[in-house]
């Protein structure tokens, strides 16, 4: 690969005589493939650690390896693929189960199911991306993870910022950056690489950070992380924060093995930066990255609840079903789902989701999944939703039905086919070596396919 002549101008005087160890590893080494598991299945996927390439030492739940997206594992949402340095990024948010978290630059996913695992699907996680299509497969991955207490946005910072005012109890900005630590994985990234292009970065970057303080608690954190080698979008970045709000305080990263610590030296000398942490391709089996976090010490006390009150009890009527509707829904919980307590039932056109707990402001927000979507209403019946197959699990339900391996084929392929026992009609899980996969309607021994015809393959 031909890095750009002005880029390894620029990285030679930054890195001195570590200078061609650097270009060597980005320019002619293979990049790095991992993994990670999905602790809110219930199980491990066995089949795709069995050809892993060793675990991940600063991530409990990460492997390295390659994953196949047409493998079971994929399909049904127990791993997400994600290159080693990236899974770090999480560890350092470090959520708490129960937390409201806001991850603004969200898609395609690899850090929300990260955050969501890490908080055990408790609490709120809103998962934000600014372009609709993103968006879009943000949504599926998160659909995949099998997340009940999640909603998928698409939103500007600046349109989140008045919806959520000292809101979040942290905030992850996954920057859009200019991508350097990406070379060797995207090569196109070099494409689109010009000298002045960090600096477009980063004024960029300085706006999406300003209206994600606006949305922190006091007391909260943000994390600021790049995949970029660049200054200008890094230290430069976190000093920028230090200057420009006094109330935002650094807080040191771990450091293990192969990680480097911030520059200050590229920035404006202030010390702090060293407790950023810094991936390098030849110092660490990953991609580059660079990871700052900050807390927001200002002991401010912020209450927009009351205007908001008003606003929840508009929005139970706007998005209520109708009584056959929720005779509809009540007659398929008790026979297939009897144990599910949704928090809050909401109609989006004939789809029914439920909202998670800790969030009413949804009517000025352009939301793709507003939590867990749970069905449709068709004429005069109610058909579950992929989504709700892979939030559950083989013991919420007594309606399931065992498929095996080339049954699974079938019904991803989206045929119907025939099972021997004698079963009564209605609707079940499909369950493939413990993985739910999705549901199946029986009818008279045959299995009628429910699987979405766009996922199909
Ligand atoms: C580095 S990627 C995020 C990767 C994601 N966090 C993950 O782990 O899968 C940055 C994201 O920021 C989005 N983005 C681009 N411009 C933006 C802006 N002005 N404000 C907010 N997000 C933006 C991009 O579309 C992109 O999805």
């Amino acid at each position: 690969m031909q890095l750009p002549s002005a880029f390894k101008a620029k990285y030679q005087q930054l890195l001195g005589e570590e200078a061609p160890a650097f270009l060597t590893a980005l320019s002619n080494e293979e990049s790095v493939s991992g993994f990670r598991v999905n602790p809110l299945k219930n199980g491990l996927p066995q089949e795709t650690i069995s050809k892993a390439e060793g675990k991940v030492p600063y991530v409990p739940t990460g492997y390295y390896g390659q994953v196949n997206g047409k493998s079971l594992d994929h399909v049904t949402g127990w791993i997400y693929s994600q290159e080693p340095s990236a899974m770090y990024v999480g560890e350092v948010v470090d959520p708490q189960p129960g937390e409201k978290v806001l991850d603004l630059c969200a898609a395609p996913g690899g850090k929300s199911t990260h955050l969501i695992s890490l908080m055990k699907d408790q609490g709120l996680l809103v998962a934000n991306e600014i372009f609709r299509k993103r968006a879009q497969v943000l949504a599926e991955n998160l659909e995949r993870w099998g997340t009940r207490h999640t909603v998928v946005t698409n939103e500007s910072p600046e349109e989140l910022e008045k919806q959520f005012p000292h809101f979040f109890d942290r905030i992850l900005i996954d920057a859009p950056c200019s991508g350097e630590g990406m070379f060797r994985k995207e090569p196109a990234g070099i494409e689109y690489w010009n000298p002045d292009y960090p600096a477009e970065c980063a004024n960029r970057q300085r706006k999406i950070i300003a209206s994600a303080i606006k949305m922190l608690k006091p007391g909260g954190i943000l994390v600021y992380s790049t995949c970029t080698f660049a200054p200008e979008e890094d230290e430069q970045n976190a000093s920028w924060i230090l200057k420009n709000y006094l109330e935002m305080r650094m807080e040191e990263i771990k450091a293990y093995p192969g990680m480097d610590r911030g520059r200050p030296e590229w920035a404006d000398g202030n010390p702090e930066l060293t407790k950023a942490i810094r991936l390098f391709p030849h110092h660490l089996k990953g991609e580059g990255h660079f990871i700052s976090k900050f807390r927001y010490g200002s002991a401010l006390a912020v209450d927009g609840s009351k205007r908001k009150e008003r606003k929840k009890k508009k929005q139970q009527n706007k998005y209520g079903l109708s009584r056959e509707q929720q005779l509809l829904f009540n007659d398929f919980r008790q026979k297939v789902i009897p144990n599910y307590q949704p928090n809050k039932l909401l109609l989006f056109g004939d789809q029914l989701y439920d909202l998670p707990a800790g969030i009413s402001e949804i009517d000025n927000l352009n939301i793709l999944r507003p939590g867990l979507h749970l069905g449709t209403f068709k004429k005069r019946r109610f058909e579950p939703s992929l989504a709700l197959a892979l939030a559950l699990k083989p013991e919420d339900t007594q309606k399931s039905l065992e498929v095996n391996k080339e049954q699974w084929r079938q019904y991803v392929h989206g045929d119907t086919f025939t099972i021997k026992d004698q079963l009564p009609n209605g609707w079940y899980l499909l369950i493939c070596d413990n993985h739910p996969c999705g549901f199946g309607k029986l009818v008279q021994g045959t299995v009628k396919n429910f699987y979405p015809k766009g996922l199909r393959f």
